[in-house]
């Protein structure tokens, strides 16, 4: 554990990736997320993320959402949380095939986001998600884990 858990921050990784803390020591998104610029993001879902035959675990579709939604507020805010994530599955999302995530933010006041998205294949959308992001308190992480330390 880091000694300020507060200095966690994003950097792009040694290929150029923004990546969460649990995918930037390999260097690649495990939910198979490239981004094509802040807003629009290629993605295919690994087969390991299957949940019924072919189709995506709708655990995956709500992870790449919460993904994708802070990525696109974090060139602006480099220290956000998800306060609240609603996914819609609008049809099932197949698994291996190329399928395009558009994000954007609709409101931002203060500490408070709000942020929308949809995935689609060709053309036609398959899910969409709105979240509300908030901007951490400086001492967040330390927050928290005198909370833990208090529970154990
Ligand atoms: C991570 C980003 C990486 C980006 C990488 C690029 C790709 C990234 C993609 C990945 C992106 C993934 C992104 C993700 O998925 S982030 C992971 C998922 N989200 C969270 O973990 C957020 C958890 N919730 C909170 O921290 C707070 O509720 C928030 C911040 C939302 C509001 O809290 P805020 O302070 O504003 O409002 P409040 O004062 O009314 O508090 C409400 C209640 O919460 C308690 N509380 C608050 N804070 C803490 C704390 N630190 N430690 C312990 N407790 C805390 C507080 O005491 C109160 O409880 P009670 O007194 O009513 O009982």
């Amino acid at each position: 554990m880091p000694d300020d858990p507060d200095a966690f921050a994003i950097y792009p990784s040694a290929s150029g990736r923004l990546l969460c803390g649990g995918c930037a020591a390999e260097d690649r998104c495990r939910l198979g997320i490239a981004a094509v610029d802040a807003t629009r993001f290629d993605v295919v879902c690994p087969a390991h993320w299957q949940g019924g035959p072919g189709v995506a675990h709708g655990g995956w579709t709500a992870a790449v959402f919460d993904e994708v939604l802070n990525l696109a507020a974090l060139s602006t805010e480099p220290r956000l949380v998800t306060k609240s994530l609603t996914v819609s599955y609008l049809r099932p999302v197949p698994v291996e095939r190329p399928l395009l995530v558009t994000a954007q933010i609709d409101h931002h006041a203060g500490r408070d986001w709000t942020v929308s998205a949809r995935m689609s294949l060709a053309g036609t959308p398959l899910a969409t998600a709105h979240a509300e992001l908030r901007t951490r308190r400086p001492d967040h992480y330390a927050r928290h884990e005198a909370w833990l330390a208090s529970h154990n």
